[in-house]
């Protein structure tokens, strides 16, 4: 029996450490380390230009970081030394332009990364259509299947040198919405039985959140934040962090004795000096909103603050929800809630906001 101190930790799949790559002077990769475990999805967010698609370029080894080093299974498998060429990385690539090729039936489609002979192939394409729910559509050609059909195809055709590492860049941008969630679903089931190892790089944070068990935020080269969805979005690093996932609410203050004193009460700010100018930042749906009674709102509890009353400016029906903007009492500003779509209040009725403490934040001021 190993003792617990013999228990290795578990091994990554995928490992990279440092990884830095620059293109005429300016840091487009600066200092990327990244771990994904066997069967975890791990999303590369960030905006257009942040440096994702690079760094997937550096892993499946089409393009050569400037330093770092790249690791699958424990194996280096890169650095600035040494480097093992793209085959024999045992990495998978699914990109949005990673086409089919026309003129080649499904079959000879993914069966182009297989070796062995004729029949034998025929039996593992069939075995990986299966997974991909298309076994019926082995002998069409691209042209004759569905955007969707297409992308499964695409996965079994990475799948089939069975990778230990899939590196997805922008695979599902192509489809429309609705084929969308359904070619994700398919995708996670089957890459998660196969305990690949998933790097995924989108801009788009529904797809993180909906994908991910981690997602790392990439901003300017860097990795900002990296945690599973629930403590990224419930617990952002910045507020350009919180602005990626939602609109947000910015109210200011300036901090006294470790207190931001504000028209919704007063919120701690430990750690931040005196005459610090900070925002307190809220997503929409953690306002809550209460009636006027009389001119008075309700009263203050621990949970949510001190009310401060607020003109709806704007009220709009989104189907699931309503949007509702209020111009604040306190000093003329824009607040933005967002309720259940039942209630659609009209425009220039006074209500009373209160802001859902353990979901508001407080960071220093920064230019944006
Ligand atoms: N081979 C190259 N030569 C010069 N500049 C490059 C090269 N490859 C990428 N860049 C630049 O590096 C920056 C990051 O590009 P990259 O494609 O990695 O970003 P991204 O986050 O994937 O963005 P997008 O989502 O738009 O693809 C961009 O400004 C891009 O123009």
């Amino acid at each position: 029996m190993p003792q617990p101190d013999q228990v290795s930790a578990p091994q990554p799949r995928l490992e990279i450490r440092d990884i830095r790559r620059s293109f005429g002077g300016r840091d487009v990769v600066d200092g990327v380390s990244l771990r994904v475990m066997p069967g975890q999805v791990t999303c590369l967010l960030g905006p257009s230009g942040c440096g994702k698609s690079t760094t997937l370029r550096i892993i499946a080894g089409v393009d050569m970081q400037d330093a770092g080093e790249i690791y699958v299974d424990g194996q280096l498998v890169c650095d600035t030394i040494h480097r093992v060429p793209p085959e024999g990385r045992s990495i998978g690539l699914m990109f949005q332009d990673f086409a089919l090729f026309p003129h080649l039936s499904v079959l000879q489609n993914v069966a182009f990364g297989l070796t062995g002979r004729k029949g034998e192939k025929r039996g593992k394409v069939l075995e990986l259509l299966k997974k991909v729910d298309l076994a019926r559509a082995i002998d069409s050609f691209p042209h004759e299947l569905s955007g969707g059909e297409q992308q499964r195809v695409a996965l079994a055709r990475a799948l089939a040198p069975k990778p230990s590492i899939m590196l997805m860049d922008e695979p599902f941008s192509g489809l429309d919405e609705r084929l969308k969630d359904e070619i994700r679903d398919t995708t996670l089931d089957v890459l998660k039985a196969e305990g690949t190892a998933v790097l995924l790089v989108t801009h788009e944070p529904d797809e993180a959140m909906r994908m991910a068990d981690e997602i790392a935020l990439m901003r300017d080269g860097r990795i900002v934040q990296q945690g599973a969805p629930y403590n990224i979005y419930n617990a952002p690093v910045d507020k350009r962090a919180a602005m990626f996932f939602s609109d947000i609410n910015v109210i200011k203050g300036t901090v006294q004795g470790a207190l931001v004193s504000t028209p919704f009460g007063e919120f701690l700010a430990p750690g931040y000096g005196d005459g610090t100018p900070v925002d307190i930042v809220v997503r929409p749906q953690h306002l809550r909103i209460d009636f006027d009674r009389a001119g008075r709102g309700p009263n203050p509890t621990a949970q949510d603050g001190v009310p401060a009353r607020g003109i709806v400016e704007r009220a709009r029906f989104m189907g699931r929800e309503s949007l509702v903007e209020f111009r604040m009492d306190y000093d003329g500003s824009i607040l933005t809630a967002t309720v259940p779509s039942v209630f659609l209040p009209k425009v220039g009725t006074p209500l009373w906001l209160m802001l859902r403490r353990e979901r508001c934040f407080v960071f220093a001021s920064e230019p944006l």
